[in-house]
């Protein structure tokens, strides 16, 4: 079978996103070819997803619809360097969801080629992830709908205009990084106050995703919610009080701010 799916890249986001499309049969693993330096991960891949793996950046870059790039933004240059020369099937989508990488920069190395900036987040390893994807000029509907396709494998997608890729990296792309930390604080202040450490994980875990289902099934605003917890002198008010007082909103904001920076940086 002709190699349809490309990818350079077999690491944490380009395996979230591999499962999903072999796993809801967007791409038969007889038609995805993943290029990646580490001979254990490239066993890795084989052995839990069937797919084909080179360390020949230049063959997954030849594949037929898609080549995905799910490197490191560091290490794009030197990647798309290798690639220089290379013949490709005309109308081949180059997808890359590298931070900061825009789409001024991929358009150098992919000239003439449809191109899509998108970002993903890693709970698209259990299909409750979140993209954004934008286009260069040169991309059909057809592009759009199969990349569409290939995010909403891995959760929901949004479209938005280039210049916000960078805000959607802070929130969406690192995001979730923060709320780990606070499921692990969460479950810290549990054990503080006595709770065993497994007891203590499971309620923090569980309040922040049955909050999150609460408010994505009920559409109420976050501040109507933390309202109806919020008893007159009770113990809600009481925890608030000493969030606000640490900063705890500042720091959420603060961090989204300095990691869309950071990815506006990668970028240069
Ligand atoms: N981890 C995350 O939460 C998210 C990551 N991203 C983006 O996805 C990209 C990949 O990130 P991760 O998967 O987290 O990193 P990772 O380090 O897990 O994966 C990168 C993979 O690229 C391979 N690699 C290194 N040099 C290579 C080369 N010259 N040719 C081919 N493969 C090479 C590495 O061996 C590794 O397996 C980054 O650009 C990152 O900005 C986007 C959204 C979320
Ligand atoms: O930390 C990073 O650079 C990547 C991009 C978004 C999430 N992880």
């Amino acid at each position: 079978m002709s190699i349809k799916f490309g990818m350079i890249g077999g690491g944490v986001m380009g395996e979230a996103l591999l499962s999903r499309l072999i796993a809801q049969k967007i791409y038969d693993p007889d038609a995805v070819l993943v290029s990646e330096p580490s001979p254990a991960r490239r066993d890795f891949l084989v052995s839990q997803y069937q797919v084909q793996v080179t360390d020949d950046n230049c063959l997954a870059a030849a594949a037929t619809e898609v080549l995905l790039l799910a490197i490191k933004p560091q290490v794009f240059n030197a990647v798309v360097s290798d690639l220089a020369g290379i013949k490709v099937e005309a109308g081949q989508l180059v997808i890359s969801i590298l931070a900061g990488v825009p789409l001024k920069q991929l358009e150098w190395a992919f000239p003439a080629q449809p191109i899509i900036r998108a970002m993903p987040n890693t709970p698209a390893t259990v299909g409750a992830g979140i993209s954004a994807i934008a286009s260069s000029n040169n991309t059909t509907e057809q592009h759009l709908d199969l990349a569409r396709k290939i995010f909403q494998a891995v959760g929901e997608v949004v479209d938005v205009p280039e210049t916000l890729m960078d805000a959607v990296t802070g929130l969406s792309g690192s995001g979730p990084g923060y709320v780990a930390i606070m499921i692990e604080a969460l479950a810290d202040g549990g054990v503080a106050a006595g709770l065993p450490r497994a007891i203590a994980s499971q309620l923090a875990l569980q309040t922040v995703l049955g909050t999150a289902q609460l408010l994505h099934t009920s559409e109420l605003h976050p501040a109507e919610l933390k309202d109806r917890v919020t008893s007159p002198g009770g113990t809600t008010i009481a925890g608030v009080t000493q969030l606000e007082l640490a900063g705890f909103r500042s720091a959420l904001i603060q961090a989204v701010v300095a990691a869309t920076k950071r990815s506006q940086e990668l970028g240069k």
